[in-house]
């Protein structure tokens, strides 16, 4: 009788650990392995040849193997805090989208400057407390610890009333639409305090050890608030490893030439030419689980539609190009954020032709991971202290689409010392693949000493 794949695949990484995994082929009474990366219904195997293995160590596999009850498959690790991030992710968007749509709309004052002069927004608030409050409702609001960008510190202040109110309803009029993503909603409002708990509730400060979220609300606030884009970026991480990442990126255009221009372009010709297919108008969640070698993209919910789980999910890879000279970068809009002439400098020693592709936020990351561009590379100022919730999603869902993020010395970002990225060596490079990835170092290291920063 052949043996069932996907309730296999359900129990072999528990076997094995995380990210490569042995799928036999029963045959007669052998088991026989063979290469190739394929998908079984839920369950995504990467499958590694037998002459990778030594003899003992597949002998121990097999009696694993047949140990195996096959009948009650064990649901993957973080199943169910995935599909709660992503639901989560999803109705942020849609908020984010709303409050976007009326910023347009109407010049209004719900622009922040924080006290490091950085601004915030009611929809950084307003997706703070609502993605706490889904996360402390569906898992448990002791199980939930969360690092993440904004405190209420602005929004206490006696003199802005207006804008926590602002904030409150918002938050309501999201929370009500919970059972639309599949989640539940608030029996009653919230109230001020509620809301304010919620956003409060994200006080954790990271570390090496036990489990948080790493949550950026509004990444790249300048592009939300120009119009342009932006993400919401949920990263689960557990003893200093980022082992889920969720990117919604409500802007995200159809066509990828559309990146290269401001999004105010796309709402012009989006108007011109109506979207070939309805659900993948513009916008996405891209997520993944560390090990599983895939990442996935579902369209944004549209409309009043209910979100029905797998929500036309399809899998994203990085691009295959390996040339410089047919290769994208994407780097910061903000030449604050990160050197220009820098990294002009580094294209050109690599052999990167094309205009950089300058887009805001962690959509670089979603640009990368969808095969869109080859290269995102930001080197900051000396002494700017890079944060874990401006790049855990983003670098984890791009190493499972296929592709590499390390410092410019390239090691992984440590994501164990608390809300900084400490120890990064002068910038990120993210690469499509490890043979750019190689040039950019190799560059790195030829040109910093004559560099400015
Ligand atoms: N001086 C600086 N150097 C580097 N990064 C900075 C910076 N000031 C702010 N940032 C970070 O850059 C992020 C925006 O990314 P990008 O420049 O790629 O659009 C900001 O996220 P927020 O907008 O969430 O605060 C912020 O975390
Ligand atoms: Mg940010």
């Amino acid at each position: 009788m052949p043996l069932n794949c996907s309730s296999l695949a359900a129990k072999v990484p528990h076997i094995l650990g995380q990210g490569r995994i042995y799928t036999p082929n029963y045959v007669g009474k052998f088991f026989c392995f063979f290469p190739c990366k394929r998908t079984y219904q839920n369950s995504s195997l990467q499958i590694v040849s037998l002459s990778k293995l030594n003899q003992s160590f597949t002998s121990s596999i097999m009696e694993d193997l047949k140990s195996l009850d096959l009948s009650s498959p064990q649901p993957e690790k973080y199943s169910k805090e995935m599909d709660i991030a992503v639901r989560a992710v999803q109705m942020a968007c849609s908020l984010c989208q709303k409050v976007q749509d009326s910023m347009i709309s109407k010049a209004n004052s719900q622009v922040q400057a924080k006290d490091d002069n950085s601004l915030v927004t009611v929809a950084d608030w307003s997706v703070q407390a609502t993605v706490s409050w889904i996360l402390s409702e569906s898992l448990g609001n002791r199980n939930v610890s969360i690092v993440a960008e904004e405190d209420v510190r602005t929004l206490s202040k006696a003199d802005k009333a207006g804008l926590l109110e602002a904030v409150v309803q918002t938050v309501n009029e999201c929370l009500s639409e919970a059972p639309r993503f599949g989640l539940k909603a608030p029996q009653m409002f919230l109230t001020t305090a509620e809301v304010l708990e919620a956003i409060s509730h994200c006080n954790s400060t990271g570390g090496p050890t036990g489990r948080f979220w790493a949550l950026d609300p509004v990444d790249g606030t300048l592009g939300f608030v120009r119009g342009d884009q932006y993400a919401v970026a949920l990263a689960l991480i557990e003893d200093g490893e980022v082992v889920l990442g969720v990117l919604g990126c409500p802007n995200y255009p159809m066509r990828k030439e559309w990146l290269n221009y401001h999004h105010r372009y796309h709402r012009i010709i989006s108007k011109l030419t109506p979207p070939t297919s309805e659900s993948w108008d513009k916008g996405c969640v891209i997520y993944t689980r560390k090990g599983s070698g895939e990442a996935w993209m579902q369209p944004l919910l549209q409309g009043q539609k209910k979100l029905v789980w797998p929500n036309s999910a399809r899998p994203v890879q990085v691009s295959s190009i390996d040339n410089p000279a047919l290769a994208t970068f994407c780097e910061p809009v903000e030449k604050a954020n990160s050197s220009h002439s820098f990294t002009a400098g580094l294209a050109h020693s690599v052999g990167l032709r094309m205009q950089p592709l300058r887009v805001y936020s962690m959509v670089k990351y979603a640009a990368i991971a969808r095969g869109d561009a080859e290269v995102f590379m930001k080197f900051a100022r000396a002494g700017y202290k890079e944060k874990i919730w401006d790049h855990a999603a983003g670098v984890v869902i791009i190493e499972e689409a296929g592709g590499v993020v390390t410092d410019a010395g390239g090691r992984p970002l440590d994501f164990s010392k608390g809300m900084y990225l400490e120890g990064l060596d002068r910038g990120i490079i993210a690469c499509a693949g490890a043979k750019l990835h190689d040039k950019i170092i190799k560059a790195v290291d030829a040109s910093w000493n004559s560099s400015s920063l």
